[in-house]
């Protein structure tokens, strides 16, 4: 096994001439949580479309536990244990909260078409599904309607149906985008825990979260790695706080 789960040779993506993405070599170890952050128009986003897919690189590979995986296609990545949360898990507003989960379990299985099949099916999910509530704290609104969930909980249970798919390297994208702050502090500590047996890349503006969060942070400005290191380090890097115009002190 690679010390790098996931590794980007040289990524770079061009919009009818403006280079949103340059030459960026990102080098993710196995078991960390890895934060990309930088200055609104970084190129962040974009980054995460090039890992998952969903965008095709001007040039340069992605390299996935040894293997290049550069020119795969977005349902291949999942199947090979990178997931995205808050996009490929996208929940399902009408269905309760125990009921969401139990679909991306059965996604996992490979027969999320037939769903509706057989009530056997479901309820055989049923204890893990309780499992992953459970561990994200909303074992007692499995019978919820998940549209009528509070916004920190429907983003806890984003991340139990992620979970539910088991990746090895679980992307997360802006993952306290607009909670309060004790919801901050509750998928925080959330987070840390889904980490224990997993890798995380995530994109977060929050850079409290990212100092508590993160083992290695890498900046990202105008496209380019402008520094990498654990937190401590990065915030105190003249360009960090040159880029983010003050915002690095806070
Ligand atoms: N499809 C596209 N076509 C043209 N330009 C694009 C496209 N997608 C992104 N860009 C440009 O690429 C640059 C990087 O955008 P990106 O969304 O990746 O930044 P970001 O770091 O995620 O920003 P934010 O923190 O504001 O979400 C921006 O200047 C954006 O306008």
């Amino acid at each position: 096994m690679s010390t790098h789960i996931l590794e980007t040779q040289g990524l770079t993506k061009v919009f009818k001439g403006f280079t949103a993405v340059k030459d960026v070599n990102l080098r993710v170890k196995h078991g960390t949580i890895h934060a990309l952050i930088g200055p609104n128009g970084a190129g962040k986003t974009t980054v995460f479309n090039l890992l998952t897919k969903f965008l095709s690189p001007s040039a340069g590979n992605i390299i996935y536990d040894g293997k290049d995986i550069t020119h795969r296609k977005a349902a291949d990545i999942a199947d090979h244990g990178i997931v995205r949360s808050f996009q490929i898990s996208a929940v399902f507003p009408h269905l309760s909260v125990r009921d969401n989960v139990r679909v991306a379990l059965q996604r996992r299985l490979g027969y999320s078409y037939h769903f509706w099949r057989s009530d056997k099916v479901l309820d055989s999910l049923d204890e893990r599904a309780m499992e992953l509530l459970d561990a994200v704290g909303l074992a007692d609104f499995a019978d919820d309607i998940s549209v009528e969930l509070a916004y920190g909980r429907k983003r806890a249970l984003e991340i139990a149906t992620t979970l539910a798919l088991d990746p090895a390297l679980m992307l997360l994208d802006e993952p306290t985008q607009g909670m309060s702050v004790e919801d901050v502090g509750k998928i925080t500590a959330l987070i840390k825990q889904v980490a224990a047996d997993r890798t995380i890349l995530m994109v977060e503006h929050n850079l409290g979260v990212v100092a508590s969060l993160a083992d290695t942070i890498s900046v990202l400005n105008q496209g380019e790695i402008l520094a990498e290191g654990p937190y401590e380090e990065v915030s105190r890097n003249k360009a960090v706080r040159e880029a983010y115009m003050g915002t690095a002190d806070a």
